[in-house]
This record gives structure tokens, sequence and C-alpha cells, in this order.
């Protein structure tokens, strides 16, 4: 068959043009996006730009009050006519400081719930693995920490003073133009040019060190976990100074952002003073004007240069958020960048359905009967072709294997054979391009990866192993397990006797990814995990892969033994041990181009013969 003839299938199709796309671009710049994530929490929020408003309000006309009042006390008038006043500047000075305190509360809250949906989406989104493939470790976290954070800068800081400065100011600005029509006007024309014109400029300005900022900051937390993790190689290879400089280099360039954004920012408060006081300047001399002229009071002439004054109060602080919007946006963007990643699996049809039971051998799961018509039991893999995008060679093509329940199979061949592929297939953290794979008769792609891979797992060619004790790693595939059966999953892939040899048993820390036990203990580890999760297939990927030649031989003879009566697929370029297993495959370029047992193939003339004798 022509490689390229291979018709996909719709699951396959899916997942490959998810797979094709870059991080989904949806057009919308992503500062309205997050805003749209605090869509759900509307009404908190316009509650808070209402309280927001009541707060700077209350201070212009507390200012106001406070300055009729003392221009008004300076003509000698009867107390009774200032006992308003006096009752109003007590009112707006308690309102001024509940009101805010209300504003925080309300806007905070309604921005850390937000923040937490935001986390929990990305978190999910980081469940389904193909980020945390796509991103270096450093980057992600600062993605995870400092991008996710942007959200909530923007929605505390850059939503609701705004909204609550046009309400308040505009306010002000009509009440000023009441009073007197120039002055009114010289504060509309001042507050525009202060609360929109600068912002506007120095979000501008803001712009290119704000995008960088969120890059450079994670540069800075990628060369530092390379740096930290890397540490014994690099120093082993003399090469820790430049990763040192790596550091320094990332963090100058952080530094000389920082600098030019306190810049900007200084400009944004210098301009907004500057405008504040020729604002302030220029009601005083239009109502000077109007009181010479005798069209306007000297009380009402206090009254509106303090207000003119105070109004200024309120767009003081929008400069330095209009700066913040440049690395919001970028943070906002590297956020998206985590949410956009397209899945590798096409999602199943029916969410959340389960895996017929094994007993079932299909048809138990009120399914159409295609994934369990004829069902076998076991897994049996049809017709199986991958390929990483339209333009790849094929990864695997055509291939057809079996494992019946019970039996244990070897899938080997060369570098590059496409094994992995078929791991990450049967994981289902692939989708197949065409063919099927079926476990017990159903059709793996119709059911969650999460369904499947508590069905079908295994050891990866490198397991993590958590920084935690022996106990916890283990419990992290059944939590409900007492220490019988832990005890009994060690036995079996012995690694009880290393185990209760340590200092503190079960409760030995392990250390940062498994690092106090040696590379043969930490496999023999991980298939105790996945033997206590009771799967129905275990998959050993190259389980041996890093493993020294001594120890190999050892630990493949062990886990084999190990996963006696299990279902078992081992994938391996190694041929040691494999006369105990019930069928081999020989993959070459994505095909399956030998089966049979150890001793078959050894006769045979092929690719395995010429293996065994190297
Ligand atoms: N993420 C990927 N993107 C593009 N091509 C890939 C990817 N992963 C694997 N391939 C290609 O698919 C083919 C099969 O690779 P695979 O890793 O499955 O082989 P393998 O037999 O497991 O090799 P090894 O033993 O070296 O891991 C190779 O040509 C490889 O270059």
């Amino acid at each position: 068959m022509s490689g390229d003839s291979i018709p996909q299938s719709p699951a396959g199709a899916a997942a490959q043009a998810g797979h094709d796309a870059r991080p989904a671009a949806p057009g919308r710049d992503p500062l309205w996006r997050m805003i749209a994530l605090a869509r759900p929490r509307s009404s908190r929020f316009v509650l808070g730009v209402v309280l927001g408003a009541l707060a700077t309000g209350s201070g212009v006309a507390l200012l106001g009050v406070a300055a009729w009042l003392i221009a008004r006390a300076a003509e000698h008038p009867p107390i009774t006519a200032l006992s308003i006043a006096v009752v109003a500047t007590r009112a707006l000075g308690i309102s001024r400081g509940v009101t805010r305190y209300l504003e925080r509360l309300v806007t905070h809250d309604a921005a850390f719930r937000t923040l937490a949906d935001v986390r929990v989406r990305v978190y999910q989104r980081l469940a389904r693995t193909e980020p945390v493939r796509r991103f270096r470790s450093g980057d992600l976290v600062s993605r995870l920490v400092s991008d996710t954070d942007a959200t909530q800068d923007l929605l505390v800081r850059g939503l609701t003073p705004p909204l609550a400065a046009v309400l308040t100011g505009g306010s002000a600005v009509v009440f000023c133009t009441v009073l007197l029509v120039p002055g009114g006007l010289a504060l509309g024309a001042g507050l525009v040019l202060a609360g929109l014109a600068v912002p506007l400029f120095a979000a501008a300005l803001g712009r290119r060190p704000g995008q960088r900022q969120a890059a450079a900051r994670g540069e800075l937390a990628t060369a530092l976990v390379d740096t930290l993790y890397g540490a014994p190689d690099l120093v082993a290879y003399g090469a820790m100074d430049r990763a040192v400089a790596r550091v320094n280099d990332a963090d100058e360039e952080l530094t000389r952002i920082a600098r030019r954004d306190a810049a900007v920012l200084g400009f944004g408060a210098g301009a907004v003073s500057l405008i504040t006081g020729l604002t302030v300047w220029g009601t005083l001399l239009l109502g000077v004007a109007a009181v010479e002229g005798g069209s306007f009071s000297a009380v009402s002439l206090a009254v509106l240069v303090l207000t003119a004054l105070a109004a200024f109060e309120i767009v003081a602080p929008l400069p330095a958020v209009a700066a913040r919007l440049g690395s919001i946006r970028a943070g906002g963007e590297r956020l998206f960048g985590i949410l956009d990643t397209p899945p590798e699996v096409a999602p199943p049809p029916e969410p959340g359905r389960r895996l017929p039971s094994a007993e079932g051998s299909g048809g138990t799961d009120g399914s159409d009967g295609s994934d369990s018509g004829g069902a076998v039991e076991g897994l049996r893999v049809r017709s199986l072709s991958v390929r990483y995008g339209p333009q790849e060679p094929w990864a695997l093509k055509g291939v057809d294997l079996g494992v019946a329940p019970g039996s244990t199979v070897a899938v080997v061949g060369p570098s590059g054979a496409g094994k992995s592929t078929l791991a990450a297939v049967l994981l289902r953290f692939r989708d197949p391009d065409d063919g099927t794979v079926e476990l017990d008769g159903a059709d793996i792609t119709r059911y969650d990866a999460d369904e499947v891979r508590g069905a079908v797992t295994g050891v990866p060619q490198d397991p993590h192993i958590f920084a935690s004790t022996v106990r916890e790693n283990l419990r992290l595939a059944a939590p409900a397990s007492d220490d019988d059966r832990l005890w009994e999953a060690l036995e079996r892939v012995r690694l009880a006797g290393d185990v209760r040899a340590m200092p503190r048993g079960l409760d030995t820390e392990v250390g940062s990814h498994g690092m106090r036990l040696s590379g043969g203990m930490r496999q023999r580890l991980a298939l105790a995990r996945a033997l206590l999760a009771a799967p129905r297939v275990l998959v050993l990927d190259e389980p041996t892969a890093h493993l020294d030649p001594d120890t190999r031989d050892a630990v493949t003879d062990d886990l084999l033994t190990a996963a006696e009566g299990y279902s078992t697929l081992l994938i391996t370029h190694d041929l040691a041990g494999l006369e105990r297993v019930d069928t081999v495959y020989v993959v070459a370029e994505g095909e399956v181009v030998q089966v049979g047992t150890h001793e078959e193939l050894a006769d045979q003339d092929g690719w395995y013969a010429r293996a065994l004798r190297v």
C-alpha cells in the first residue's frame, strides 16, 4: 500500500487537524478574551464599578462640599445655614471609606474567583498533556503563575477603575458646567487629556516592553530551571559558567525592561500632574474672571476649583494601568497559548462512557455493536496507521497485532520503527489516522483517554518518580491500597527486599525524580505502581532503555515474571528475555515484517535473527 493512499478515519482526521493546527488563534485581542473570562461574575464586577464610582464620587463631593463650607463660613452666616453641609461632609467622609472598602472586597473577590476558574481550566488543559510536552518547564511555570495572574491585574486595575472614572469624571464635569460653563469645559478637556490621551500614549509606549516582559520572565524561569536541574551535567562538562551567564543575560533583559517600564510610569504620572495643575489654574482664572464680571459668586469659585482638583484624583491611576496593558496582553497571549493548544486526541462521541467489562467482551455497554460485534477478548490492533502530520512519513502503516488475555507479546524493531508511536496510540496519547485499536472488542477512540488509561497502563521509558515516599509513589495508582497490598506489589516486582532494607521502609523519601533509587529500582517501583492500578493490559515501553547492560537482563526478567498472568505488551529494541514471551512482532519502518515465537524468528532469515547475532 502506498503510504499516502491510506484513508483517514474520522477520529484520526480530527486529531490530525488538531495536531497540525498551531495553538488556535481565535483572532480576538487577548485583553477582550481575558475580560470575557470574567463573564460568569459580571454582576459582581458591575457592582464593583458602581461602588468604585460611589467611592470616587464621595471623594470629589467631599472636597466640593468642604470648599463650600469653608468659603461660606468665611461670610459668617448663621450656623443653621452650614449644618446640612457639616452633616454632608461627615456622611461623605464615611461613605468614601465604606464604599472604597466594599469596592475592593467585591472586585477582588470576583477577580480571585475568576482566577480560580482560569487556573482550573489551565490545569485541566495541562492534564491532557500536550502543552506539558510543548512548552519548556520553566516557561510553563511562568505561564502558570505570572501570566495567569495577569488576568487578575486586568480585572482589578484595568476594568473597574476606568469605568468608575467615566461615571464620576462625567458627573464632575456636568456639575462644574452647571456652576460655570467655561470652567466645566476646561475640566472636561483636562480630564480627557489626563484620563484618555495620556493613558493611550502610555499604553502605546508600554506595549513593546510589556510584550517582551512576559517572554523575558519565561526565559529567566527556563534558564533557572535548566541550570538547577542540569547542574550535575553542567558541572561535569564545565558548562556551568555559560549556564549562569544565560541566567544573568535573562535577568539583565528583565531589568532593562523594568527600567523602561518605570520611565513610562514616570512619564504618565508627570503628565497627569502637569495637566492637573494647568486645568486647575485654568478653572481658577476663568472663575476669577467670572467673579469679577459679577456673574459668579466667590463661594462657587472655591467649589469649582476644589471639585476640579479632586476630579483629577479619579484619573491619576489610569496611565499606570494603561502602561501595563502591553504586559497584561502578552501574559494573556501566553495564557491562551496553553488553553488553545489543540488536543492530540479527538474527544469521544459520548464523553463519560465506560468501557465494557472484560467478562462481557463487548456488547454490554449498550453500544451500537460496531465496537463489540465479533468481539475478541484482549487487545486487538487492526490495520493501524499513524503519522505526525499530513506531509510526514507514516510512523505506523497497516499494523495488525493482538494480545490475548494473559499472554505476553513483544514488539521489537530498530530505532525509529514506530514502537513508541504504537505505545502512544494504545495509551490514547494519539489517535489512529486509520485502523482501530480494540480492547475486549471496544474501539478505544470511543472512550475518554482517562477511561482507556485506567484499563491500559504500564511503564514508560522514563517513568516519573515523585519526590515523595515509596508509599505515596505507589498509592498514586491506587490511593485506597493498604500496606499489605503495597508490599504484595513490591514483592511481585522484587523490590520488597530493597525497601525493607531502607531506613524508613515504605516511608523512605526517594528524592526528586527518585534520585535516591537506582535505575532498576525506579523501573521496578514504576511497574509495582502500574500493577496496583490493576490494568487489563500492561504496556511496558522500553522499560530497560536507560539501564546498564548488566542490570537490564535481570530487570527484564523480573518485570516479565511480575507481569505473568497479565495481558502484557513489551515494546523493546533489546532482545534479551524474549524466549519467555508468547509472540514476537518485528516492526521496521512502521510495518510488521515478522511474527512468531522467539525460536521461530531466530531460525528465520530476517531482522530478528540478524539482531540476535549482534
Ligand atoms: N512527535 C513527533 N513528531 C514527528 N515525528 C515523530 C514524532 N515522534 C516520532 N516521530 C517519527 O515517527 C517515527 C517512529 O518513531 P517512534 O519514536 O515511534 O519509533 P521507535 O521505534 O519508538 O524509536 P525509538 O526506539 O528510537 O524510540 C520516526 O520516524 C520518528 O521520527
